[in-house]
């Protein structure tokens, strides 16, 4: 997704400046978006039909997945037009929903490894409502709160879109004393929303219990995830699928696991890159970080009921 989300940001190329651009010819100085172009055009098309056509062989040889392909094509029919709505419904929600939720879920990683106080308090919440018995499901959400507080953290901590898509203005407008004609391109500034001093104190701090109040969600502060998702008609249809998955994955990592930093040979511990790649979507760097299984110390029965879990050695060290 790097080409299309350098594509989505303004100003990326010289054509968002000079349109008159996307008439000249390949070959012409300037015109790399063009070849930049083709290129995600070729990946796009390849994520739209290769995935695809992998399920209908699938089908063919008799296996057939469930998924939300075949529950679409169960309902709807199997029609030259059915099958590229399929296509299309599948690969956006591909498109919008990977980079992002991944981008999410390695600000979380990240914020584990920085802050251990967060980690260790996280984790005694899911302590004291599994009591090591069980692992956690959404119906858990309710009964924790620092959990949610977490994901609403990392949601604002580094949005994943700094910089919202653009929308033109169907008529004129004023905000804070400047006009703004008909016809200009505006785009919402998420970055500066969620770092709002004002608002969240100490804005470059990871601070979950910014969302606290006498051990419960504090509906008084502003809540990132009407922000995160963005606004209006546009706004993300995938937001609750979303938040479920950033929940579940968050809450069932910190209850199996202990994200700390790597050690180097000299037995130091490494700072992991804090900083983000340009593009649209926020991406990290690639970081080494260790994951330490943790539930023994913590005295958990849940492995003895994950096969995978009992085989895995005391520690990971995983690059992201
Ligand atoms: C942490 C995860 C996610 C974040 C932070 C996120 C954020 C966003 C944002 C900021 C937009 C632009 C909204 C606007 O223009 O105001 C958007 C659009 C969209 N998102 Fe998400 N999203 C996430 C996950 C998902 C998932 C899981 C799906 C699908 C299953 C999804 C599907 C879409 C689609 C289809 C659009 C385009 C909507 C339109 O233009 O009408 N997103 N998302």
């Amino acid at each position: 997704m790097r080409g299309p989300s350098k594509a989505a940001t303004p100003g990326s190329y010289l054509v968002d400046t000079l349109p008159m651009l996307k008439y000249v010819p390949a070959w012409f100085p300037g015109a790399g978006f063009k070849k930049a172009a083709a290129e995600s055009r070729k990946s796009l098309d390849a994520l739209l039909h290769t995935p695809y056509e992998d399920l209908r062989r699938h089908m063919r040889e008799g296996k057939t997945p469930d998924c939300a392909a075949t529950s679409l094509l169960e309902a709807f029919g199997n029609t030259p037009e059915i099958e590229t709505a399929i296509k299309k419904t599948l690969a956006t929600m591909y498109i919008a929903g990977a980079d992002t939720s991944v981008s999410t879920l390695s600000t979380f990683f990240l914020a584990m490894v920085l802050y251990p106080d967060i980690q260790a308090k996280a984790q005694d919440e899911l302590d004291t409502i599994l009591d090591g018995s069980r692992l956690p499901d959404l119906s858990d959400r309710a009964s924790m709160p620092y959990i949610t507080s977490i994901m609403k953290e990392a949601l604002r901590w580094k949005p994943v879109v700094s910089l919202n898509l653009p929308r033109r203005l169907t008529q004129d407008d004023m905000y804070r004393g400047y006009r703004i004609p008909e016809g200009s391109l505006m785009c919402s500034n998420d970055w500066a929303i969620m770092h709002d001093e004002s608002v969240f104190p100490s804005p470059s701090v990871f601070n979950p219990d910014r969302f606290m109040k006498d051990g419960a969600l504090n509906t008084e502060v502003q809540d990132p995830t009407t922000i995160a998702f963005g606004f209006g008609r546009r706004i993300c249809p995938g937001r609750y699928i979303a938040q479920d998955m950033l929940w579940i994955s968050i809450a069932s990592v910190l209850t199996i696991f202990n994200i700390s930093m790597e050690m180097n040979k000299d037995g130091k511990k490494v700072m992991p890159e804090t900083g983000s790649l340009p593009g649209f979507l926020r991406s990290g760097y690639h970081r080494r970080i260790k994951i330490s299984p943790t539930y023994a110390e913590r005295g958990s029965a849940i492995p003895n009921r994950l096969d995978a879990l009992s085989s895995l050695g005391p520690t990971l060290t995983l690059a992201y």
